[in-house]
């Protein structure tokens, strides 16, 4: 991976790598925080998946996150949100919520999405290994993310408890296979076939298979999307029929935004060191 930009914060170090990914069958950028502490050794780190219309920079420049991340020694690893370049399809229209910025953290089985569109694969293996390999990594992993970050947060947690010690997202898109968002997506990308849909539904894997790791979702009560795109009562439902550990916070008058997620960060992360022996 070669280096393409760096910046000193909070004494540690805000850092963009480009590399060629052959899961993504192209080139990518993404950025990671190094704490003050990977000076010394290898630390933990929080994965970090962000929303629809995103690059890393997003989180990285509108967070504020590595304040808390810095004080609890933990490295963020921020991807960018879907594949990206010539030759990448985008959605004909140019909309904003399918093919470039809009990956849903998905293996695409679908063309022309599945020559580059394998965002799971992507965050489940290539990127944790290429990053362990080259980085004062420790191996440790929680995951978070917002509304679709929030979704492949979950979805990657929920189907691979072994690679997570916990996971908590802002304003998920908690049920996928039944909201507008969810039905654009998963049909591009996984076609018609509904059945091919459960395995990316937070909801629905957390009701068939419960979830061994802790949960923290907050959801702010003045977004937009709520009703119609995020759903989070379903994630609760399915939470108490499996017994799993789900805390939802609800958090009266937060909208959508990077204004939400700067107010709450610092409270996930600190839940993630707690997990992560940070
Ligand atoms: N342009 C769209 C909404 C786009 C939007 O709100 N994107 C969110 C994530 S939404 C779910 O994944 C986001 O994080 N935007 C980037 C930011 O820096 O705020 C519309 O107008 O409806």
């Amino acid at each position: 991976m070669q280096l393409v930009q760096e910046q000193k914060c909070f004494g540690g170090r805000q850092i963009r790598y480009q590399h060629d990914s052959n899961t993504l069958n192209c080139s990518m950028q993404f950025s990671v925080f190094l704490p003050p502490q990977a000076e010394q050794g290898a630390v933990p780190a929080v994965y970090w998946l962000s929303g629809l219309t995103c690059t890393d920079e997003n989180f990285s420049a509108k967070a504020g996150a590595q304040r808390a991340a810095a004080e609890l020694g933990l490295a963020l690893i921020i991807p960018d949100t879907s594949p990206r370049g010539e030759g990448v399809a985008d959605d004909v229209d140019g909309a904003y919520d399918l093919g470039l910025g809009a990956g849903f953290y998905v293996n695409a089985t679908q063309a022309p999405w599945n020559r580059h569109y394998h965002m799971y694969d992507y965050v489940l293996s290539e990127l944790p290994a290429l990053v362990e390999s080259e980085l004062p990594l420790n191996g440790k992993r929680a995951i978070s993310g917002h509304s679709m970050g929030g979704h492949g947060a979950l979805v990657l947690a929920l189907r691979n408890p072994e690679r997570f010690v916990s996971v908590s997202a802002f304003a998920p898109i908690s049920n996928p296979t039944d909201c507008p968002w969810g039905h654009k997506a998963l049909g591009a990308y996984l076609g018609e076939d509904k059945a091919a849909w459960a395995d990316y539904d937070a909801s629905l894997l957390l009701k068939a298979k419960g979830c061994s790791l802790p949960v923290l979702v907050d959801q702010g009560e003045a977004d937009n999307f709520l009703a119609e795109q995020l759903k989070p009562q379903a994630l609760k439902a399915a939470a108490e029929e499996s017994g799993a550990d789900l805390e939802l916070r609800l958090q009266p008058g937060y909208d959508h935004s990077y204004y939400f997620i700067a107010s709450f960060i610092a409270e996930h992360l600190r839940f993630h060191a707690r997990h992560l022996g940070a």
